[in-house]
């Protein structure tokens, strides 16, 4: 193992919903490569090499007088950051039936078994928005279908809509580090039918799927839903989160406009993920 030096930020954050899901896009903007969510805020890191010490004047949340924030900083190497990551990485367990773990935890009887290894990309289950795609795909019938994941990060939703039948599923990131971890966690869960892609919605040409995944965020989804109509199968389902309930009008407008009929939605902590029909 190399030993790369990381520096790790600890913050503690009040309230902690929303400021740690900004905080996390604000220091992922300025090169933070990866955070471990705590019970009173976030351990965030970067590499020694990429760090200066003024890098925090970029993040305005910080000097937000609407949320309390404050940090402690310190070196430590790789090794032990692996080992916080480890500490702090629980199994999740979505509907009873379906477990998402990492590799060092021990398998348990459950139906799906999923195995990630996320390092650095988003998709643990750990997150709300992957929490209830996760439970949608198990709500849903996937025998036989043709599905794709956009913004598939460690592809752990790609992999659950195989696990539940799937015959084909492309899985779209546009991050080279996600692409490659996504890779990696197919191979690790035996997937046969996923194929892993690095790009955005431009890599969709005539292609018809039965099912679309997309779990990103308002805007990207905006843009995108056009492209995902022209994809989708007739009758097919489009399940989309990465927003909160109060863009539910805007997105659904949206969906609407391309023929997408809202069918119902979920709702954690204000995150919401919602099913439309073609
Ligand atoms: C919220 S994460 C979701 C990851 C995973 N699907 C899950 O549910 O946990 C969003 C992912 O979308 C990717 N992404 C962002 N913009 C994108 C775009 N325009 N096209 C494709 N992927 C994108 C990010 O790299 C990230 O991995």
């Amino acid at each position: 193992m190399s030993n790369t030096i990381y520096i790790e930020y600890n913050f503690r954050i009040t309230p902690l919903q929303p400021t740690s899901d900004i905080l996390i896009a604000e220091l992922g903007a300025i090169g933070f490569e990866s955070f471990v969510e705590n019970e009173t805020g976030i351990q965030a890191y970067t590499q020694k090499e990429d760090w200066q010490a003024d890098m925090l004047n970029e993040v305005g949340i910080l000097s937000n007088p609407d949320f309390h924030i404050t940090y402690e900083v310190k070196e430590i190497e790789q090794e032990n950051w692996n080992a916080t990551w480890e500490q702090n990485f629980k199994p999740i367990t979505v509907g009873e039936v379906c477990e998402v773990r990492a590799p060092f935890h021990e398998k348990s009887n459950v139906t799906y078994d999923i195995v990630i290894e996320p390092k650095m990309s988003f998709g643990t289950g750990h997150h709300e928005t992957t929490h209830m795609m996760l439970q949608f795909i198990l709500d849903h019938d996937f025998k036989g279908k043709t599905v794709l994941d956009m913004g598939s990060g460690t592809g752990v939703l790609a992999i659950l809509a195989e696990m539940r039948g799937a015959v084909s599923v492309d899985a779209i990131d546009i991050d080279n580090w996600c692409y490659l971890n996504a890779m990696e966690n197919v191979e690790r869960n035996h997937g046969k039918h996923i194929k892993v892609y690095e790009g955005d919605a431009s890599l969709l040409k005539d292609q018809k799927y039965d099912v679309i995944i997309a779990n990103i965020n308002r805007n990207i989804l905006l843009s995108d839903i056009p492209e995902y109509a022209k994809c989708l199968t007739e009758g097919g389902q489009l399940f989309l989160s990465g927003f909160y309930k109060e863009d539910i009008p805007l997105i659904t407008e949206k969906c609407n406009e391309f023929g997408l009929r809202f069918e119902k939605n979920q709702e954690k902590n204000n995150w919401v993920a919602v099913k439309y029909v073609f």
